[in-house]
């Protein structure tokens, strides 16, 4: 049987891209054109596998009033759907684009709390799950009013099953996470630099922070940095990956791709510079599209070698 992973969403969304050139705050601005696709960062996550042909299946909550976008995305996906329902409607995430220059605005939402009673529900589906599935993705904010130890608990709770666990989060939730050692972390710079405090201006700064976190009992970080690429760490070895310049129509889940890739890698045993260049590929696959999509397995594959790589330490 296929080792199978499962990602977690607490906090979905509807992306509702609308594309207004030269978009101006305080302005009237009109919309060029509009696209909306089923999104949160676990639910990109799973579309990105899918698109690689991983086996995957997908939980959180789903608001009962607009299940429709998400049900019929993960049957044309072929993701294994086990999402709990809870009252009211997932909230729409407005994104910006301003293509002229280059600009992307994210508007999220708070989302739809949840009640204790749908966290058991959760905890049930997520039970069931880790009977055959092996990794577990846990990505995105959690709506208002979560309490701060909703990762915490779920991180310990698939260790001490012996699950891979993946953190992609922020703030207080993400922080406390941390504390209960996922196998991997992705933040991006500004999540790096809430995790840790402090301003990370430069690289050495950045392998800092990095450092703290491996020897807290992290296994594997990635630090997503936008168009300046990433920076991968396992043990002692460092690795930094740059895209190569291309034209972007949008980079709303390409930390989602990050992850998706890095998954992938390990999961085919790649070493960590094998993982760092097909997850920097699936981040680069995404960025001529709006909407979590992949070009096919192939091009992928192709693109790998586009990737800059530096081996920092290893
Ligand atoms: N403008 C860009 N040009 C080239 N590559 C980019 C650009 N933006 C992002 N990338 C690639 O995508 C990766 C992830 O992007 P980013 O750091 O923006 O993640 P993120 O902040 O987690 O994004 P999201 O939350 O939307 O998923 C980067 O490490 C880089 O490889
Ligand atoms: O509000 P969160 O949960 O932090 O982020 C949500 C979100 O911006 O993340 C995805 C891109 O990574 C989008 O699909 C979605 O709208």
């Amino acid at each position: 049987m296929p080792v199978r992973v499962a990602t977690v969403t607490l906090n979905p969304a509807i992306d509702q891209t609308i594309s207004i050139p030269n978009f101006a705050v305080g302005q009237v601005n009109r919309v060029e054109w509009e696209q909306a696709d089923p999104g949160g960062k676990g639910v990109n996550v799973a579309a990105f596998l899918a698109d690689f042909g991983s086996p995957v299946s997908v939980t959180g909550f789903l608001g009962a009033g607009n299940t429709e976008i998400f049900r019929s995305f993960f049957a044309a996906k072929g993701i294994d759907d086990h999402f709990v329902t809870v009252p009211g409607r997932t909230r729409a995430n407005v994104k910006i684009l301003d293509q002229p220059n280059k600009r992307i605005t994210d508007i999220n939402l708070p989302g739809l709390p949840f009640s204790p009673e749908n966290l058991a529900s959760l905890q049930t589906v997520i039970d069931r799950l880790a009977a055959n599935h092996d990794w577990f993705v846990l990505s995105g904010s959690t709506p208002a009013g979560t309490p701060d130890t909703v990762y915490a608990d779920l991180v310990a709770g698939l260790r001490r099953r012996g699950k891979r666990v993946v953190l992609d989060a922020s703030g207080p939730a993400f922080a406390n996470g941390v504390e209960a050692l996922p196998y991997a972390v992705k933040p991006n710079l500004e999540e790096l630099e809430e995790l840790t405090g402090r301003t990370l201006p430069d690289e050495a700064a950045i392998l800092a922070a990095v450092q703290d976190l491996i020897d807290r009992g992290i296994g594997c970080i990635a630090v997503s940095l936008g168009p300046d690429g990433a920076i991968f760490a396992e043990g002692a070895e460092r690795i930094a990956t740059r895209p190569p310049a291309v034209v972007v129509r949008s980079t709303v889940g390409a930390g989602d791709a990050m992850v998706a890739g890095f998954v992938l890698g390990k999961l085919r045993g790649l070493d960590l510079e094998g993982c760092a260049r097909l997850a920097s590929a699936f981040s680069l696959g995404t960025l001529a599209t709006v909407g979590p999509h992949l070009p096919p397995p192939e091009s992928v594959e192709q693109s790998m070698s586009e990737i800059d790589v530096r081996v920092i330490a290893r």
